[in-house]
């Protein structure tokens, strides 16, 4: 049985007008039910469009309106949204659900666990998820801010085999081809570089976000977790059925490796509470013998965080060798900072990070 999540952009679900475009959305979930039924696929659905839908209906000029009209504009289009999914899977005799996430929804451990926990009952009964971005309620600091991101979190929580991009683009090419016309499509990516992400711009449409630049980040987030990323046009015909088929469309971003489910909720879920700053002796055990922090390695402690929480492990010279879950508060780790320079050899205290809840990075954005 594969897992497919497919992620959808404003741009692939509206017409010319900015409106939702029944036309171009029964074409795609006609696909997606011919998946579902002739095919031992599972399909997740993250969604956009909400607030072009919303824009649309209410007449608003997309750019001058402010970020409460913006949510104001996601509560009227996520509706709208949602009835007309269900008036066009209802004759495929697909029944529906709607997941509106947050960002607190991945850092939070329990919550992460819950959101997976639904989306498992709803497949194993043949329900089919449509997520998205909570937009009514997220201010920045909880924002996923483009459901590209989304896409690849919900690939890691539901550890997917496949994440399709569909979007108005054929794939990623070697620059903005809406403003460059010399610029040619890259079909495979084994390594998402730095300078691939510099090839990335932003949005090419009024209603898209983020362009292709997120689309590479949400890359990043699933090739890390084990999961292939397909980048490839909605208008394509059968795109996903020739995607699945094998068919080289749009760009595929292959997975090296598949980290733990654990850990890429530690590489990707939560935001770090704070560092641990580490000396070379840990650096080392850490990148070349994969062990786990001792509290001997660790030479400073920067920020407010509780025993479980996520931090950051650099070395003095600020380089990033990964992130973990602690298992002492920054005051109890303090404390025993204190107490070995007073001369105590704290031979019996446990390991500050597991190696089993860690994750090291050896270069930015690839973990091991
Ligand atoms: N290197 C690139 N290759 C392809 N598309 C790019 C590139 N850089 C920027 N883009 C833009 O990204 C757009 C797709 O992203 P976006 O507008 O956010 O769509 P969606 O609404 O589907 O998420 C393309 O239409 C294109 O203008
Ligand atoms: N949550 C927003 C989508 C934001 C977004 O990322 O849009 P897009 O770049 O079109 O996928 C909405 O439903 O309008």
């Amino acid at each position: 049985m594969k897992r497919i999540v497919v992620k959808i952009g404003s741009s692939s679900l509206t017409d010319e007008s900015g409106q939702l475009s029944p036309a171009k959305m029964s074409r795609l979930v006609d696909q997606i039910a011919e998946l579902q039924k002739d095919t031992d696929c599972q399909l997740i659905l993250v969604s956009s469009g909400a607030v072009a839908a919303g824009l649309g209906r209410l007449g608003w000029p997309r750019p001058y309106i402010t970020m409460p009209e913006k949510q104001a504009a996601a509560a009227v289009g996520q509706g709208l949204l949602i009835e007309l999914y269900q008036k066009l899977f209802a004759p495929h005799g697909i029944v529906t659900a709607q997941l509106l996430l947050t960002r607190s929804d991945m850092e939070d451990r329990k919550r992460f666990i819950h959101t997976r926990n639904t989306t498992e009952t709803l497949l194993h009964h043949g329900i089919l998820p449509i997520v998205n971005e909570n937009d009514t309620v997220t201010v920045e600091e909880i924002r996923f801010g483009d459901n590209d991101t989304l896409g690849g979190l919900v690939a890691l929580v539901t550890e997917a085999d496949l994440l399709v991009l569909l979007t108005d683009i054929d794939g990623l090419y070697t620059a903005n081809p809406k403003t460059d016309p010399n610029a040619t499509r890259i079909p495979d990516v084994w390594e998402i570089t730095p300078d691939l992400m510099e090839l990335a711009g932003g949005s090419g449409s009024a209603v898209g976000t983020g362009g292709m630049r997120t689309k590479l980040m949400a890359a990043r987030i699933a090739v890390d977790s084990g999961v292939d990323v397909v980048v490839a046009s909605s208008s394509e015909p059968d795109v996903l059925k020739r995607i699945l088929a094998g068919e080289s469309m749009g760009t595929r971003f292959h997975s090296q490796q598949r980290l733990s489910s654990k850990k890429s909720w530690i590489a990707y879920g939560p935001r770090p509470e704070g560092r641990l700053i580490i000396d070379p002796g840990a650096a080392k055990a850490l990148l070349e013998r994969a062990g786990s922090l001792l509290i001997q390695g660790i030479r400073e402690v920067e920020g407010d965080f509780q025993e479980g929480s996520i931090v950051e492990m650099v070395t003095e010279e600020g380089l990033l060798i990964g992130k973990g879950v602690v298992s002492f508060s920054d005051r109890d780790l303090r404390l025993l900072l204190e107490r070995r320079q007073m001369g105590e050899k704290l031979r019996n205290i446990h390991e500050v990070i597991h190696r089993n809840e860690m994750v090291v990075q050896v270069q930015e954005g690839s973990q091991v």
